[in-house]
This record gives structure tokens, sequence and C-alpha cells, in this order.
């Protein structure tokens, strides 16, 4: 059972090779050559001391002289450390490159997938672990310079040391002593193997706590910084939460708030960092004995004689050198798994179901005729009831559709739907007699013009928010101005278009009004220029002047375009050529104002609602 986990593990980590190598070409091979090169580096240098103390002490018996020796053996290490830095720049390039790779991936994964994966809460929390685990546990980096690198050394060590310690075990001393009886026995072979299982066996529990601690130390620190964000970054730094935090004042229980979050975090990791630290010292004492017993060893074998002094030193370096080197590995092994589980959830972040790739690829019409919902109704994942309800709806090109109805009535899911940022839960939406799902969703996307209620803006200039990802062109950014209404204001300010908006990215930057914010995301709206244009509440922040006035406009400029207006405010009726009315998912009323007013419905008693207050 457990060797079949080793087995898969080493298996998963065959496919982590093809990950790691795709984000940086040639990373493993590197990292396994600078591996090499690295142990290969430590085990000519104790070599070089042990043979010169050889030679200087017998030269008789010297197989080259000392000062060729040396002068070979500078000329190797030159060579050993040239390729070993070389591997080193190189490996220092890929490990950038892993990070910066694995974490643009993940941003465009982000920021391509269909809006109802972007919102499902496993892909977000997917995403929220594997960033966390990139930051605390290390992922690719880790798994390349960590445990890729353990592995390697020792293999490479076991093969250079191995040798020569059977070599040594072989080697035989001539007088009869007790010492030398010991030396020659397999006791002394036994002792010797003992001495190498010792830290073996100790590492795996040692290892095990360790491990265990560390992933404490993660968890504790995710749910920790996770509540230490919200303060810093949203309690006390966003301007909306800044008047309600003034306005309310609970400043003392946020202030008290961080204090005790700090304070938990510190007195936790204390607790964890003793644990650590007291595993850590058992494991240097436990290594302390045994590289002082294998010390005692090689010396008994040196005083008989069996070995030659600059020997000992050889193969006490050597010994030590498997040592540190299992301990290295046993370590980053026993780390591998919060590592693993990063990179697992990176590979099924990466490779989350997307309805959007899944092969939508008709093409997409110049003109729209028609859009029909036929049969539709809509539930959120997770919602008992449904926000549309058996919707038959179609609209022609060309009109002025206005939406309308109380909160919650599931306007704005309509919109949702037809932009294809859900798809019906039953039913059918159709653009010009073809299924919307038939087409690539980002060109299908490109059709509709929208001002959402809750709408952002990015703090990039005004002049690149207005362009968004279309050409520039310079008078119809100032219609696109003109026509929101916020012209002049632009005008007044010292950088015009290339104003910021907010300061979070530049110094320089303005903030607007909220009135202000939706005349510029109107405005957007406008330069797009896509066939179907759809407001949705995009005018609760303006006056009513400048909501008449805003309509008015627009709707002489689309001209021939297809519209949808979701408001509450009656204004957007006006231009209208027809208005449709929901409640609670149902679409109950379809008609003019006047044949509306005439029934006497839901529409009638909002209107009149509004009415009555406009005319006061
Ligand atoms: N993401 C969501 N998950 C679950 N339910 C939702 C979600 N968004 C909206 N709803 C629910 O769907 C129903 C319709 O919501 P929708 O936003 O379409 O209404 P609306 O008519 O636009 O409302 P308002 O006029 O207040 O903007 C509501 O009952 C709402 O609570």
């Amino acid at each position: 059972m457990a060797q079949s986990k080793t087995v898969n593990e080493f298996k998963k980590m065959r496919s982590y090779f093809t990950y790691a190598n795709q984000l940086y070409p040639h990373v493993i091979l590197i990292q396994f050559s600078l591996s090499i090169i690295n142990t290969v580096r430590i085990f000519l240098n104790i070599l070089f001391i042990g043979q010169l103390i050889n030679l200087l002490i017998n030269p008789s018996q010297a197989f080259m002289p000392p000062v060729l020796f040396t002068g070979l053996f500078l000329v190797a290490l030159l060579a050993v450390n040239i390729t070993a830095d070389y591997l080193q720049a190189k490996s220092f390039t890929g490990m950038h490159y892993l990070n910066k790779n694995a974490n643009t991936n993940l941003a465009n994964k982000m920021l391509d997938v269909d809006y109802l994966t972007f919102t499902d809460s496993k892909f977000r929390d997917i995403y929220s672990s594997v960033k966390a685990g990139f930051t605390y546990t290390g992922s690719f980096m880790t798994f390349v310079s960590g445990i890729l690198d353990g592995l390697v050394s020792f293999a490479t060590t076991l093969v250079l040391a191995g040798g020569s310690l059977i070599f040594l075990f072989s080697t035989k001393s001539q007088d009869t002593s007790g010492f030398s009886q010991f030396a020659n026995s397999i006791w002394f072979v036994v002792v010797a193997v003992i001495l190498i299982i010792i830290p073996i066996i100790a590492s795996f529990p040692l290892g095990k706590i360790q491990s265990r601690l560390f992933e404490k130390f993660y968890q504790i620190n995710v749910s920790f910084n996770r509540t230490l964000e919200y303060y810093m970054s949203i309690v006390f730094r966003d301007p909306v939460y800044g008047k309600t935090l003034r306005l309310y004042d609970p400043k003392d229980k946020m202030v008290q708030g961080v204090i005790k979050e700090v304070d938990d975090q510190f007195t936790e990791n204390s607790k964890i960092q003793t644990q650590s630290v007291a595993i850590g010292n058992l494991d240097t004492v436990l290594t302390f004995l045994v590289v002082a017993g294998f010390y005692l060893l090689i010396a008994i074998k040196g005083l008989t004689g069996a070995i030659a002094i600059g020997s000992v030193i050889i193969y006490v370096g050597y010994f030590q050198q498997i040592i540190s080197s299992l301990s290295n590995l046993f370590l980053q092994w026993n780390n591998r798994r919060a590592a693993f589980k990063t990179i697992d959830q990176y590979i099924a972040f990466m490779n989350f179901d997307n309805e959007k790739t899944s092969g939508r690829d008709l093409t997409i019409p110049q003109e729209i005729q028609t859009i029909e919902f036929e049969n539709v109704t809509y539930q959120y994942p997770g919602s008992e009831t449904y926000a549309i309800r058996d919707l038959n709806l179609t609209i022609k090109a060309g009109e002025r559709v206005a939406v309308v109805g109380r909160n919650g009535s599931g306007k704005t899911t309509l919109i949702k739907l037809l932009i294809g940022l859900a798809s019906p839960t039953t039913g059918r939406i159709l653009v010009n007699g073809k299924d919307i799902t038939d087409f690539n969703v980002d060109d299908y996307q490109n059709l509709f013009s929208v001002v959402f209620q809750d709408f952002k803006l990015s703090a990039f200039s005004i002049v690149e928010n207005i362009t968004a990802n279309s050409p520039y062109d310079k008078d119809r950014i100032k219609t696109a101005l003109e026509l929101a209404g916020i012209d002049e204001k632009v005008a007044q300010l010292p950088d015009g278009i290339q104003t910021p908006i907010t300061q979070e990215l530049s110094s320089s930057g303005v903030n607007f009004s909220g009135g202000e914010l939706q005349k510029l995301a109107i405005a957007r709206a406008w330069y797009k220029n896509a066939p179907v244009v759809i407001l949705d509440e995009p005018t609760s922040a303006l006056d009513p002047l400048s909501e008449a006035e805003m309509y008015e406009q627009f709707d002489n400029l689309i001209q021939a375009k297809t519209a949808l207006y979701v408001s509450h405010r009656m204004s957007s009726t006006q231009f209208s050529s027809r208005i449709v009315v929901f409640d609670q998912g149902r679409l109950v009323e379809d008609g003019t104002h006047k044949t509306l007013m005439a029934e006497q419905g839901i529409y009638c008693n909002l209107f009149s609602e509004q009415a009555k207050y406009y005319q006061k």
C-alpha cells in the first residue's frame, strides 16, 4: 500500500516534469545537471585534500608528483566551477520563469474563463488556494530546486561515496591487535551499516512531525492573513468603507480586531516555532552521535594501518556527505506533500472545465435581425427559486425596449442570459434563428455594449477606459463625452482625457463622483459601437434632468441599433417603442406606454407612483 503510494508519487512527479518544462524549457535538465555537478564539486574537494596528504606523507608510493596532482586538480576544479556557475545562473533564471509563467497562466485563466465559471465558488476557492500555496509552500520552484535537487544529489552522493565505502570495508589491516581484528571483521561493516541506518529510521518520524508542523503553520497563516487582508485592504483602505467607518464609528472594534489577530498569529506561530526547533535539535544531536561513531570507525582503520591518514579524511568527508545529503533528502521529501498539493491544484485549476472553450465557432452575424428567448428558465447555481420563468420574448432589430419591474424581478438576469454571462437552465436563446451557444463567446459578446448597474472603470486614463479594446478615434471620443454630458468636466482637467481615474495607480489621478463615473461608463458603452446597446440602470446616480437629457441624446445617436434600457425610473420608457414588465421572474406585461397605462397593471402602478413625486 505504502509502496504503491510512493510509486504513484514518482509517477506524478513525471507529469510535473512536463509541466515544469512547459513553464521554462529544459528546466528539469538544467536542475539535474546542476545537482550532479554541485555534488561532484564537494567530492572533488574532499578527495583533493585527502590525496594530497597521502602524497606528501608517503612520497615514495606517490602515483604522481604532488605539484602535478595539484595542478591537474585545480584545472578540473576550475572546469567544474565554471560549469556549475553557468548552470546556477540558468537555474536562477529558470526559477524566476517558473514562478512568473505559472502566475501569468493563473491570471490568464482567471480572465479567460466564462463568467459562470469565474463566479463559481469552487473555481475561486482553487484559485485562492493555489495563490496561497505559491506564497507559503512553494510549488514548481520547490519541486525543482528542492525535492528534485534532493533526490538527484543523494543519488549522485551514493554513486560517488558508495564505491569508496565498499573499498573501505574490503581493506584489511596486517597486525593482529584486538582493534585490527574488529576492523577486519564483519562487525565493522555491521556497525557502519547501523550508523548509516540510524538517521534514515529516525528521519521518518522526525520528518513527519516537521512536515505536519509546516502544514499547520501554512493553514493557520492562510486563515490569519485572510482576516488581516480584509482589515488592511478593505476596511482601512477602501474610501467607500471609510465613509461607513466614520459614520458608525466602529473604529475601536476594528483596531482591536487587528491587534487581536496579530497577537493570536504570533502566539500560534511561536508555539509551532518552539516545537520545530526542538525537533531540529533532536536531529542535530542524533547526527552528531552518528558522525562521531563513524569518525571512531575510520580512526580504527587508520590507526591499525589499513588506510593512510589522508584516506581517513576522505572517508570521513564522504560519510558526512552521505548523512547531510540524506537529511536534506528527507527534509525535502517530507515537505513534498504541501508543494505537490499546490501543483495538483494548479493543474486542476488550469484544466477546470470551461464552457467558453467548448468549441462554439459559428460565424457571428454582422447585423442582428431578431433576438428570441424560447421557453427560457434560469435558476442560479445553489438557488432554490427561479430567477427567470418560462420566458418567451422576441426582440426585433432597431427596437427600443424598456425592461421594467420591481427589485429582484429578474431584469439583470435577463441581460446576463442575453449576453452569455449565464446559460439558460432550460430553453434556448436565438440570435437570427441561431442558438447563441453555437457562437464563440468572445465574438458573441462583441455584439453588445453594456453598462451594468455595478459597472467598473479601471484606474487607467479616461481615454483608455473609453476606448477599451476599440481603436482610438479622437472625434468619437469627443462625441462620446458630449453624449454622456461629461465633456465640460473633462475639459477642465489639466490632463484632459489623459487624466487617470482615481489615484490607485497614479498620484495625478482624479476621483470622480458616482454620477460622473456613470457618465464615463455610458460614454464607453457608446464608443464600442456594438449593434445592441444595453443600459442596466446606468442612470441611478444622475439627477433627473441629466438623466432625461442623456437618454434623449443616446437614443438619437445610436440610430438604427437595438437597445434595451433597464431602469426603475420611468424616464427611459419615454424613449422606448416597447415596454416589457417582469414580476417574480415572469414576463407579465408587454406593450407601449399607452397600452400598458390602459391595462392598469404593474407598469401603470409603477409609473403613476413616480409621476406623483415628480409632479409634486
Ligand atoms: N448570483 C446570484 N445568485 C443567486 N441568486 C441571485 C443572484 N443574482 C440574483 N439572484 C436572485 O435572482 C433574482 C433576480 O435578480 P435580478 O438581479 O435579475 O433582479 P433585478 O430585477 O435586476 O433586481 P434589481 O431591480 O434590484 O436590480 C433575485 O431574487 C435575486 O436575489
